[in-house]
């Protein structure tokens, strides 16, 4: 505990420490400083400008540390937008091509954050933008949550302070303790263990501040309609659309959107976003999408909710009158086949039920759908469509692509008072062409307001789109990572070989997308393929567990992540009797109070990333039909999926009977 007395000693040294370095300052710089430098002390290095104030379109002070880059201004008002753009270009730039990052990763200058110190008892409304606190306040900045690990962030002070002789570092008031954290990715490399990094502590992680070249020139690069980010598994393409967001966020006032398909993926990319931009966390909604449309159909007083299990009795009924009796039967005779036909390529490309609907129908590219049909077959899909919709209208029930189609005829209708300035949809190869429709109706169209990320690779629902067939053109904005920085080489290698890493073909640029092995990162891991039968999953999965606690890995970063939700709930009962602590893969939300193995389906890993994943699959008996084949590759994509989101060890087990 430090007592007055002490805390005096502080302040006059710090005080001093100004003096000697930069000459006498003015009481409100003066006290300013030297309340950072007392609470930053061992954490933060301070840097002053030679001049004090300094001058126009120059910061003052910088902060370096843990919690990141602070760009200090102490001012009387907030200055004009023009001083504030010419501030953050010049702060910025102080930071442009610094490789100081684990893997020669670059600092990210736009994480660079603005903050005006304004005199005590004054308050601005805060957006975002900046930050902006008053002299009494100043020294809560030092308790800003860390971005980075100690070592790094001395090492930028260290480095800022060479490069520019405007900026002089002041003595820190308490020398920094040697630091006792695992900084960089590489230094995984010096294990001892043959093959697993699993003693070692959860790394830092380092892609908050720092980010590898290809990623960083994308932070801020200009792009005047819809954007696209692609590249395979684990290439950081959804924390390259998180700092873009940011990136937009500091220079905008709008709304801000982060969406996708999936409830519990949202979530966890919040948590991410507010540690990159705690400032503007209330200005950014992530949620997904048919959660999204139902709560702003509600605002709008149109009552719409999604009843899946009362659309799937519907469906069936329908089949029953019109599919099984019918000539569907002899094409295919999965109903299944026919749901995913009406869902994904009818009305998820929002074909009415009309006479005009079919025209449209009959000469649509059912992309991704390998069963061919002629215009007379796809009219024996149109009437169980039509019955469908008026068993569902009868009983008053809506799907997912009701709730979609709603909001987007709502906001053609009326659209909204103030559009989103940025909408992020993440995994949006899994998306339907009305529900990307509907994102881009959500932003005024204004430059970089929206974003695609995907992989056609990971793609696990049947059917397929071109941005075209959404009327959105993204020619000359597309890009692509290839850097993997999720999974340990093994896990890599093995998701490499497996039949769903086949390449795909991008529908926009037809070139093939592919996971590379010479593109990994972090080497070593553990991945093991094993055949076994249905009786033996339950003890090979508690070997595994056991064995994952053995290599240090806790069993809340473990996920098992099954095929069906049937798989999911038997293996969830199994964790409980052995009174192993479990949770759904449903109510996962990245929290801290998440603990417990992870159970749940593919479609719920999505985007996620785990130390462990074991990943039981039945393996489907070889296709006959093209029907069969093609939920056979969608199933070993899913498995392929399951497999890339193992960071450094994963169990796949091949379950035949
Ligand atoms: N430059 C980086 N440095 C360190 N770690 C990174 C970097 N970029 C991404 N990561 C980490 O790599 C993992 C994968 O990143 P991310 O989820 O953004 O990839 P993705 O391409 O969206 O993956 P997927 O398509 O498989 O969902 C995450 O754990 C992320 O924190």
């Amino acid at each position: 505990m430090t007592s007055s007395n002490d805390r005096e000693i502080l302040r006059r040294r710090g005080e001093q420490m100004l003096a000697d370095t930069i000459g006498e300052l003015a009481g409100r710089s003066r006290n300013v400083y030297t309340a950072l430098l007392m609470a930053g002390r061992q954490r933060w290095r301070l840097l002053l400008h030679r001049t004090q104030p300094a001058p126009a379109g120059r910061c003052d002070a910088l902060l370096i540390g843990q919690g990141g880059v602070l760009a200090l201004n102490v001012v009387d008002e907030l200055p004009g937008e023009a001083e504030v753009r010419r501030l953050r270009a010049h702060a910025e730039q102080l930071f442009t091509g610094v490789v100081i990052g684990p893997n020669r990763n670059e600092f990210v200058r736009e994480t660079v954050e603005l903050v005006f110190v304004l005199p005590p008892g004054r308050s601005a409304g805060v957006d975002g933008r900046f930050v902006v606190c008053t002299d009494t306040t100043v020294h809560q900045l030092a308790g800003r949550r860390s971005v980075m690990p100690a070592r790094l962030g001395g090492e930028l002070a260290e480095h800022t302070a060479r490069r520019n002789s405007d900026y002089r570092p002041i003595p820190q008031l308490v020398p920094e303790p040697e630091p006792v954290e695992v900084a960089g990715l590489l230094e995984v490399e010096s294990l001892h263990t043959d093959h697993l990094a699993g003693a070692l502590a959860k790394p830092f992680p380092t892609w908050t501040a720092f980010l590898d070249p290809a990623q960083n020139a994308l932070v801020s690069r200009n792009y005047n309609g819809p954007a696209r980010i692609v590249g395979p598994a684990g290439t950081g393409k959804t924390v390259l659309a998180l700092h873009r967001m940011a990136h937009r966020a500091r220079r905008s006032t709008g709304p801000l959107l982060f969406t996708t398909l999936v409830k519990n993926l949202p979530p966890c990319q919040e948590s991410a976003f507010a540690r990159l931009l705690p400032d503007a966390a209330g200005r950014a909604t992530f949620t997904n999408l048919h959660s999204w449309a139902q709560e702003f159909l509600s605002g709008r007083g149109i009552r719409r909710v999604m009843e899946l299990p009362r659309t799937e009795t519907a469906f069936n009924l329908a089949w029953m009158h019109v599919g099984r009796p019918g000539p569907l039967v002899a094409i295919e005779s999965d109903r299944r086949y026919w749901r995913e036909e009406i869902d994904r390529v009818i009305k998820g490309r929002g074909l009415p039920a009309t006479e005009a609907g079919f025209d449209e129908y009959a000469a649509v590219d059912r992309r991704g759908r390998r069963v061919g049909l002629r215009t007379s077959q796809r009219r024996h899909v149109w009437a169980l469509y039509e019955e469908y919709e008026s068993i569902r209208s009868e009983r008053q029930c809506f799907d997912g692509n009701d709730i979609i189609s709603a909001a987007l005829d709502a906001l053609r209708t009326e659209p909204l008072d103030r559009p989103y300035a940025m909408v992020v949809v993440d995994e949006v190869q899994d998306m339907t062409v009305q529900s990307v429709r509907l994102v881009h109706a959500l932003t005024g169209g204004e430059p970089n307001s929206l974003l695609f990320v995907g992989d056609r690779q990971q793609q696990i629902y049947a059917g397929g789109w071109r941005f075209a067939d959404a009327g959105i053109n993204i020619v000359g904005r597309s890009e692509r990572l290839t850097r993997n920085y999720r999974n340990r080489r093994a896990i890599l290698k093995l998701a490499a070989s497996l039949p769903g890493a086949r390449p795909v073909e991008d529908a926009e640029t037809h070139e093939p997308q592919a996971i590379d092995l010479t593109d990994s990162v972090l080497p070593d891991g553990y991945a093991e393929h094993w055949v076994c039968t249905r009786a033996e999953v339950g003890d090979q999965v508690r070997s595994q567990l056991d064995r994952i606690v053995a290599e240090g890995i806790s069993l809340s970063d473990t996920a098992i992540i099954t095929i069906t939700n049937a798989e999911a709930e038997y293996l969830l009962g199994l964790l409980r009797r052995w009174g192993l602590p479990a949770q759904h893969l449903v109510d996962y939300r990245c929290a801290e109070q998440d603990t417990g193995v992870k159970v749940g389906t593919v479609y719920r890993a999505k985007g996620l990333d785990f130390r462990a994943v074991i990943h039981p699959c039945t393996e489907p008996a070889p296709p006959t039909t093209e029907a069969e084949r093609e939920r056979y590759e969608l199933t070993m994509r899913q498995q392929f999926v399951a497999v890339t989101r193992a960071r450094d060890y994963v169990w796949l087990g091949i379950v035949r009977d």
